[in-house]
């Protein structure tokens, strides 16, 4: 009887199309993990020859590209591994899912008739094949459009003003200047185009079989969206290519229901017609949702090679060298994605230098040092940091006095960690992240097991810190955002979640955390501007 039950219960499919690989997740109605696979691009795909899933000439070292019918044959072979897994694809209710950002994928004039009338017997790219006016796609590791980059500040005004209006300063990985070089190095191609996809609405146009909007959060990624009026900006547009906004077609919000599957699914693989489309978004804001950041108050913390804070912000605040996106589960709110290069290395160069290589010391010498760390402040930056953007090692003693080493291994590897984690806390209040009683820190990443670092991220935000045991976040966020979409109107993205277990709590801050280390950020940020104006 109960197995009778479970098996009528609608099921959600996320897939997240990232750089190296496609991954896909069958979850069940309170989205735990029923099934999951994935597609390597360069071992399963080789016929397309990429390299960590992209192609790089010598010849042109700063232009990156995938080619866009690899990701389509990805997904003929994911869909295959899941069936081989014994999914039922009667049970789906909603797929969703997110893509590498910034991506730019070119339909030819006709396309969309071709995209709406499938075969359901023979695979996507057999017949998808000669749908590209543009082909290999330029993708975020591209650099080669600084140019255009310069143009689209000039039509604005200027980078803090680009910033302002779409949450970024212009990135050369960005989809305007990339739209931008293409018209202008091919214009045949440009005029032969007749809707501009990303890969995230790429991936959605296949599922509906039919152009799928880009999404807000991912749209965000642009250069070209007003993150207020949810709209394109003209005078971005007209910067970059003629007839551009009738290529894009309409952005929508990224919790939308796009429409019913297409009848290519239905027949080929026995999903009900019923199933809908969920606007797929980028794969930073699926992570965020897939992190289960879900209200005013949340930022997660993936401690990786680079340090990423995802924040939860209420207005679209931007400072310098951050993004901030529309936000991909509450429409009114926004999102920001801090990245901070110097992370892991730096911390295990600290390690080696101070604790023989041993995290147990490292972990050791951590705790046995005060909070404040008697007054000790520093900066190791192994390469040139984004906010600051500054580089090398900064030591201060407690008169704030530049001193070249500490007395003792303690101190050097108490400053390391407190010194990272103000830096980010400064940042992050620089975009109008405010830290209070409901702050949240959802921990991620392989830093993440080391419950000593952990205790300093939690005293320094005087907040407690959970840990997300979410591999695959993105992918993970596209399952969750399947559900919620589809239900959104009587419930929040927050009460959607409430049928996963806690996310572990790990520790709290001391009490006297806040008075010891909000004196610290002001005196840090001083410091930065002292080692900024030595370095101009
Ligand atoms: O460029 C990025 C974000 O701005 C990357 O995180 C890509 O989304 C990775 F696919």
């Amino acid at each position: 009887e109960q197995q009778q039950q479970q098996s009528t219960r609608p099921t959600y499919l996320g897939l997240d199309f990232s750089t190296q690989q496609l991954k896909a997740v069958i979850v069940d109605d309170d989205l735990a993990v029923l099934h999951e696979t994935n597609v390597q691009y360069d071992n399963d795909l080789p016929e397309f020859r990429t390299y960590g899933g992209v192609l790089q000439t010598k010849a042109e070292p700063n232009v990156v590209t995938v080619p866009s019918l690899m990701w389509v044959k990805a997904l003929d072979m994911i869909m295959d591994r899941l069936r081989v897994c014994g999914v039922d694809f009667s049970r789906v209710a909603a797929v969703s899912g997110s893509a590498q950002q910034h991506g730019t994928v070119y339909w030819a004039k006709g396309a969309r008739k071709t995209l709406g009338n499938l075969d359901p017997d023979k695979f996507l790219h057999e017949q998808l094949v000669s749908v590209f006016s543009v082909t290999p796609a330029p993708i975020w590791m591209d650099s080669s459009t600084s140019l255009e980059c310069r143009q689209l500040e000039e039509a604005v005004g200027g980078p803090e003003r680009m910033a302002e209006i779409t949450g970024s300063r212009a990135y050369e990985r960005f989809s305007g200047p990339q739209i931008a070089k293409i018209y202008k190095k091919r214009p045949e191609a440009y005029e032969a185009t007749e809707r501009i996809s990303l890969v995230s609405s790429f991936a959605a146009s296949l599922f509906l079989g039919d152009y799928a909007p880009i999404d807000w959060a991912d749209g965000s990624g642009m250069n070209l969206l007003d993150l207020r009026s949810k709209d394109w900006r003209d005078e971005l547009l007209e910067a970059c290519a003629p007839g551009l906004r009738d290529r894009l077609g309409p952005s929508v919000s990224s919790s939308s229901d796009c429409g019913p599957i297409a009848k290519y699914f239905v027949e080929r693989f026995g999903f009900d017609d019923r199933c809908r489309v969920v606007a797929f978004t980028g794969d930073n804001p699926a992570s965020m949702a897939g992190l289960r950041l879900s209200r005013e108050g949340d930022l997660a913390c993936s401690l990786g090679t680079s340090d990423v804070l995802f924040l939860w912000l209420n207005e679209p605040k931007v400072v310098g060298e951050g993004h901030v996106f529309c936000n991909p589960v509450e429409d009114e709110a926004y999102m920001a994605v801090l990245c901070s290069k110097n992370g892991s290395l730096t911390r295990e160069r600290i390690r080696n230098s101070a604790a023989g290589g041993d995290w147990k010391i490292f972990n050791e010498l951590l705790d046995n040092t005060p909070r404040g760390n008697f007054g000790n402040c520093a900066l190791y930056l192994d390469q040139r940091e984004i906010a600051p953007a500054a580089v090398g090692d900064h030591r201060f003693n407690k008169a704030n006095d530049r001193v070249g080493r500490y007395s003792s291994k303690e101190v050097e590897v108490r400053a390391l960690v407190e010194g990272q984690f103000i830096g980010r806390r400064a940042y992050a209040e620089d975009f109008g992240f405010e830290l209070g009683r409901r702050t949240r820190i959802i921990a991620t990443g392989g830093a993440s097991a080391n419950q000593a670092i952990l205790q300093v991220l939690s005293d320094v935000f005087n907040a407690p810190v959970y840990v997300a045991e979410t591999p695959n976040s993105a992918m993970m966020g596209g399952a969750y955002r399947a559900k919620h979409a589809l239900r959104k109107n009587e419930l929040s993205f927050e009460q959607v979640l409430e049928s996963l277990p806690e996310p572990r709590l790990v520790c709290r801050p001391y009490d006297d955390a806040n008075s010891i280390y909000a004196p610290m950020v002001e005196r840090y940020r001083s410091l930065v501007e002292r080692i900024l104006a030595e370095q101009a």
